[in-house]
């Protein structure tokens, strides 16, 4: 499902975020990126959504070849992949139910189809009584769940999420984790950079560790750190 192949990415500045990194994640597996601040994860996550492209080496992703895809049709490789992010980004002047609503909107869906699968999606992650509500209304877990909504509704093949619970206390943390959990057990192959080692430990999926842009550690069923 994605596919690193001799991964180097150098920063204009000089610095090498990934070296020669190499992984494999397979259809619906879910993998936690490890490592320090800058040792590469938020990279890792760009060059899969061709947010940035590698120096050396290539990617596969969502069976597309990224060296080789032509610039318009990035458009379809997004289509194929949701992404959370720690700072939500979600649009302020628009409820849950119509941030939602945008994810489906700017691709062409019809609009009966919006009006079925918004409300359905709500309810997937637990915000059946928020539909009107705008971010500034919701608790910081809450909108963590309509940024993953807005992700999810589109029914990606993978979902990327960039630090999800870097702003949630431990708690709300929990109950993000069981949301993404629950979308992988639907198939969805779930990449997760994070920190948070006590999130890492509890749920023992697969560990990818970097550490200056190296992979240093892959391992099936992992905790955060050796010594953890
Ligand atoms: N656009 C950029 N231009 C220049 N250097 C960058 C850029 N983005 C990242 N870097 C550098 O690349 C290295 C890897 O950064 P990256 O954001 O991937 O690390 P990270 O592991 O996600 O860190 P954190 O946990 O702090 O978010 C760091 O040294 C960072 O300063």
């Amino acid at each position: 499902m994605i596919r690193l192949e001799n991964v180097t990415k150098v920063f204009d500045n000089g610095v090498v975020a990934l070296s020669d990194l190499s992984v494999e994640v397979a259809k619906g597996e879910f993998v936690f990126i490890v490592g320090a601040s800058g040792s590469g994860k938020s990279t890792f996550i760009r060059l899969v959504i061709k947010d940035e492209d590698p120096n050396e080496g290539d990617l596969w992703v969502a069976g597309k070849r990224l060296s080789r895809l032509k610039s318009w049709k990035v458009p379809s490789l997004r289509r194929e992949l949701g992404c959370v992010f720690q700072d939500f980004k979600l649009l302020e002047r628009k409820t849950a139910a119509e941030n939602v609503a945008f994810a489906l909107e700017v691709i062409g869906r019809p609009r009966h189809q919006i009006t079925k699968t918004v409300p359905e999606v709500l309810r997937l992650v637990g915000l059946e009584d928020k539909y009107h509500a705008y971010p500034h209304e919701l608790s910081g877990g809450e909108q963590q769940r309509v940024s993953i909504a807005r992700a999810f509704v589109n029914r990606p093949r993978i979902l990327l999420c960039d630090e999800p619970t870097g702003n949630l206390d431990p708690h709300t943390s929990v109950g993000i984790m069981k949301l993404l959990d629950r979308i992988n057990r639907t198939g969805t192959t779930v990449v997760m950079a994070t920190h948070d080692q006590h999130i890492v430990d509890s749920m023992r999926r697969r560990v990818v560790e970097l550490e200056d842009g190296h992979l240093v550690r892959d391992q099936v069923r992992g905790v955060y750190g050796y010594g953890g």
